[in-house]
């Protein structure tokens, strides 16, 4: 399988090569040539897989330049359940991603038990494996290059601290996540991590990460790669779970489901959206956004307008605090049915500040036949949600699923069953929910006390040569 970009103006390419690329030459994501699909046969046997079984059949149809038996070595050693087993005492940890039942019709899929415990871990754990065979096979080395909102940073860290030829270099909006997360990534001691806190919000960090991928000479010096959803490998990883909970829910192949999806950098639902495009039968895709709600306003108006670092709002579910959605690109390169140019037309107004309207395109018309619904949740939803869902079931849940609960409860057609996606668990987020139920969240005794622990970032306006000569003095030549 190669993989083209968004933008049409760059060479195909293999899944190992684009792995370690990252952004496309053009600027643009890659994506598949054309997404595979399974059969009715292939789901009916899917339904009876481990985990590891179902990772190694959905990613053979993507990762076809790595041998057979590597790849089912690398998704063994990933998937098991010592690596996700950091949740709830309660959860079933055999399962990887075990699907609570709320109500018959109604199920959470937890995908927050891994080492960080946000689902970030789902395709990270992966992608630190990977890197590291792809390197090993190639005798190189790899300066990754992040930006994050809050999990992607730790789950990265976590994932390739210790990794041989790897160095991370992690980009975070200076005090906007919560004191968990800031103690999960800034604590690591480990040589080959670098954090760096930039003046802004996580739209000036992934425009930083974009600019200096941009610069292909750079790139190419200090051989930079990604761990963002930039990667196809982590949006590849994701997709996988897709399928694990429609099997879960569900009873037979003939049903369809809703996904509910806290969404902001659109690399989750993006997942979802190719999972549906390979065949998996979804019924819906609800989008949840926080008040940042660019993308709900999306799905509603047909106008993408991102807003700037003024107009992004801080908010209890800080890692969806995002208003310029990087995967939102691959979404629309479908929707324009695949049209490279006309991606480039609409991302040179975005690349600009400005936005783009498709509601008097036969674009917008197009639009209902890829089946989402969308939706905003504020603080006060947020909270009113944890306590409802607390008294009720019993069941504790962060502030970003909690904003997944209330849109995909409102959205669902009720012919559907509602599976709404726990994207992080809430120890990540304890003061909303000392707020909301009085109570501090559990977390696993190894990381009690994190936020006592020294801490080291480097702090920086989002100056992009400054960035530059800070990697150049980071990176031994
Ligand atoms: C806890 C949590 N929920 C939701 C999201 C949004 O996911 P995505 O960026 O894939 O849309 C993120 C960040 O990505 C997150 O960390
Ligand atoms: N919410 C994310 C933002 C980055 O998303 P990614 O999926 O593109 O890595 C975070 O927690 O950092």
């Amino acid at each position: 399988m190669k993989y083209i970009s968004t933008r049409g103006n760059a060479p195909a390419k293999t899944f190992t090569e684009i792995l370690l690329g990252g952004l496309a030459p053009d600027g643009g994501l890659y994506l598949p040539e054309q997404y595979p699909q399974v059969t009715r046969a292939e789901l009916d046997a899917w339904r009876k897989l481990s985990y590891a079984d179902l990772a190694f059949a959905v990613l053979s149809k993507f990762a076809t330049d790595i041998p057979v038996a590597d790849l089912k070595a690398i998704v063994d050693k990933t998937y098991t359940a010592a690596v996700y087993s950091n949740g709830r005492a309660d959860s079933d940890f055999s399962q990887i991603t075990p699907l609570r039942k709320l109500d018959d019709n109604v199920f959470i899929l937890e995908l927050s038990n891994g080492p960080t415990l946000a689902f970030k871990d789902m395709a990270m754990q992966l992608l630190g494996n990977l890197f590291e065979y792809a390197l090993a096979k190639q005798n190189e080395e790899l300066n990754i290059f992040g930006a994050t909102s809050g999990d992607t940073g730790s789950a990265a860290e976590y994932a390739m601290r210790g990794k041989k030829g790897i160095r991370v270099f992690m980009l975070s909006p200076n005090g906007k996540m919560s004191a968990f997360q800031r103690a999960q990534m800034y604590s690591l001691q480990d040589p080959n991590i670098f954090n760096i806190a930039i003046n802004g919000m996580f739209d000036d960090a992934q425009d930083m990460v974009k600019a200096v991928s941009n610069d292909h000479a750079f790139k190419a010096k200090y051989k930079i790669g990604t761990v963002n959803s930039i990667n196809w490998a982590r949006v590849s990883a994701q997709i996988v779970y897709y399928f694990k909970g429609y099997f879960a829910a569900t009873q037979s192949n003939d049903e369809h489901v809703a996904f509910s999806v806290p969404s902001g950098n659109f690399g989750n639902i993006c997942a979802g959206h190719i999972a549906r495009m390979m065949g998996l039968p979804i019924g819906q895709l609800i989008l949840a956004t926080n008040e940042n709600d660019v993308l709900d306003e999306f799905f509603r108006t047909g106008v993408y307008r991102p807003r700037d670092t003024r107009h992004t709002y801080e908010t209890s579910s800080p890692s969806m605090d995002i208003s310029k959605a990087s995967n939102f690109e691959r979404f629309v390169f479908d929707l324009v049915g695949r049209d490279g140019a006309k991606v480039r037309e609409f991302w040179s107004k975005v690349d600009a500040g400005g936005s783009f309207d498709i509601k008097d395109t036969p674009y917008w018309d197009n639009l209902p036949k890829f089946d989402f619904a969308s939706g905003k949740s504020t603080h006060q939803d947020r909270l009113k949600t944890i306590r409802e869902l607390w008294e009720e079931y019993g069941v504790m849940v962060d502030t970003h699923t909690a904003d997944g609960l209330k849109v995909g409860l409102e959205q669902r057609r009720p012919s559907l069953p509602l599976v709404c996606l726990e994207t992080a668990l809430p120890a990540k987020f304890a003061e909303t929910i000392q707020e909301a139920l009085g109570r501090q969240p559990e977390r696993p005794a190894k990381l009690e006390g994190i936020e006592n622990l020294p801490q080291r970032c480097e702090v920086m306006d989002a100056d992009v040569e400054k960035l530059k000569a800070y990697i150049s003095a980071h990176v031994p030549q």
